[in-house]
């Protein structure tokens, strides 16, 4: 598969606007702004191929949308290199956007006053996109997001899991190589999620579009990439599978201990008091291979044991604890 994507060492520096406290300030800083440099990306370098779906996973103001911003023509870099299929899109931006589809979560690309299906015309003809092609495309939209039922219905009447499904579909209709999504299931239900999520992997998998999304939700990343990117101000701080992210963090297991009657303070040894409630007791495991039996052995005789388990953590888990200390 060929690379469809390239970031080399790519910073992206904005000018912020200082505040200065007070009413005095506020005056000041009309008169006389000053500014002080963000540093939004941070010499990220990765590669996508095509037919690849990859999550970008971050905080709040990890420097996500920025860098789906860089990759769509709309921001350039301040400092490095940004290929999407070959062109560097800020200079190419109109040859860009024929290839690429966008979808920002937040922002509809629809006429919010015109019906769904006026918007998929007028993106016809803003596209050129073939009638032909246009027509295949629509219907299958139109299916395998289940549009029909509101299609003459004004943008501004949907639901905010219907006008995804439409802002989506929009996005498609002349049949991009390369689907990029800021925050695509932000503030859907659950079932909308569901549906949003389901189609994207398929798309992915049957027609092959490669797919970059921005996430919050590592639900997303799991049911649709089988890549995570994952930044952290700006800065990677992984990039691989998701099943490796546990190893790559140094993740430990978890053992849980519940007792008849408190135990007072227990000791094991490779294993870290890490939580203490009532009759519970948790420890943080130092070695992989140690078994259940191996690790409850170790208890002196006679405490009175009611159960015990072992536990792999949550990639969620693994991803806050590792966000925590880097903010400690
Ligand atoms: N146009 C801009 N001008 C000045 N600063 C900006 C601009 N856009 C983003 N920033 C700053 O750059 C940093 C990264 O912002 P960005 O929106 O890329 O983060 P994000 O990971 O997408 O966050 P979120 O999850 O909250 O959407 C933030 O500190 C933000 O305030």
């Amino acid at each position: 598969m060929s690379l469809i994507i390239q970031a080399d060492s790519v910073s992206k520096i904005f000018q912020q606007r200082k505040r200065l406290p007070g009413l005095s300030g506020t005056l000041r800083g009309l008169l006389k702004p000053e500014t002080v440099p963000v540093r939004a990306v941070e010499e990220i370098s990765f590669a996508i191929r095509a037919g690849e779906a990859v999550g970008y996973l971050g905080p709040n103001g990890a420097g996500k949308s920025t860098m789906i911003k860089m990759l769509t023509g709309i921001l350039a870099p301040s400092t490095g290199k940004v290929h999407v299929l070959g062109r560097q899109p800020v200079e190419e931006r109109v040859a860009n956007a024929r290839e690429i589809g966008v979808v920002f979560g937040q922002r509809s690309q629809l006429w919010w006053d015109l019906p769904v299906s006026d918007s998929f015309d007028l993106a016809r003809h803003i596209y050129r996109i073939d009638p032909a092609r246009f027509a295949e495309n629509r219907a299958e939209m139109v299916e395998m997001l289940a549009l029909g039922s509101f299609l003459d219905r004004p943008v501004r009447q949907l639901s905010l899991g219907q006008r995804m499904r439409a802002d989506i579909a929009m996005a498609l209709l002349h049949g991009p190589k390369i689907l990029f999504l800021d925050e695509p299931t932000i503030g859907l239900d659950v079932v909308a999620k569901d549906v949003v999520r389901k189609f994207l992997a398929r798309i992915n998998r049957q027609r092959g579009t490669t797919i970059i999304l921005t996430t919050h939700d590592l639900q997303d990343i799991e049911e649709i990439c089988p890549r995570l990117i994952m930044v952290d101000d700006g800065r990677l701080l992984f990039d691989g599978p998701l099943r490796s992210l546990r190893r790559s963090f140094g993740a430990r297991r978890r053992l849980r201990l519940d007792f008849y009657t408190d135990p007072g303070p227990i000791w094991i040894g490779g294993a870290r008091p890490v939580g203490s409630s009532g009759t519970q007791r948790e420890f943080e495991v130092d070695e992989d291979g140690r078994s259940l039996i191996d690790l409850i052995s170790a208890l002196p005789p006679g405490t009175p044991l009611r159960d015990a388990s072992l536990h792999e953590p949550g990639i969620e888990e693994v991803i806050r604890t590792h966000y925590q200390r880097r903010r400690a």
